[in-house]
């Protein structure tokens, strides 16, 4: 007999990088199929769980169903308080302080398409050091984010290995699980 379908959530993204590696962690282990949809939400300005809330509802908005959204940001422990969202501009910023411990982090935000519904939050975080860039250029911070353990950047660490320790695969972890319970409940509607 065939499998029955997943069900499919829609994930929101502009960033190609992004949608590659949750595609890598995700795999078809996921009870839910992604589907991406590439639309260039606003960048909200604010905290990450803030932030994550308000993309979510704009994707829900825009899709009319299920979405996730992703938010992610590299801080220096020197340079907060609270969490900042940053650049590939860390490394300089850090260069007057001699605390050069820094935290990836992920935020996944999940809706239902129901605005009455509130957004879930899904987090993920990994520690390191901020280090004068090393490897490939061509995502973001990676360059820049050594995490603790390791003695390559986020950049020049083999993909698999950043996925299995990545702030992103951290907060998907949690996002699965999830997924995991409620398909065992009742099923989100599906994208219209
Ligand atoms: O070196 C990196 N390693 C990562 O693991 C990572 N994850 C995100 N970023 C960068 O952080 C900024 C805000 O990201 P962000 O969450 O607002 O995403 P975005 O605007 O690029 O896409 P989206 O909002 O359409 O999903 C963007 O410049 C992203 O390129 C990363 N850089
Ligand atoms: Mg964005």
């Amino acid at each position: 007999m065939a499998a029955p379908a997943r069900r499919s959530v829609v994930f929101v993204t502009g960033n190609a990088k992004k949608l590659e590696e949750v595609v890598q962690i995700l795999g078809d282990s996921s009870p839910y199929a992604l589907v991406a949809r590439k639309i260039d939400l606003p960048e909200y300005q604010g905290e990450p769980d803030e932030i994550s809330v308000q993309k979510c509802r704009e994707a829900a908005r825009q899709v009319r169903g299920p979405v996730i959204v992703g938010v992610c940001c590299c801080a220096g422990n020197a340079l907060t308080p609270g969490p900042s969202l940053c650049c590939s501009g860390l490394y300089k910023l850090l260069a007057g302080f001699e605390d050069k411990s820094a935290y990836a982090l992920c935020t996944f935000a999940f809706s239902t398409g129901n605005p009455e519904e509130p957004v879930k939050l899904f987090k993920g975080q990994t520690h390191g050091l901020i280090v004068e860039p090393r490897g490939p250029r061509d995502f973001g911070w990676d360059p820049c984010f050594q995490p603790d353990g390791y003695d390559q950047t986020y950049a020049e660490l083999p993909k698999a290995v950043k996925n299995s320790i990545s702030h992103r695969y951290r907060a998907l972890s949690e996002l699965s699980a999830f997924f995991l319970q409620s398909s065992s409940a009742e099923p989100p509607a599906g994208p219209s």
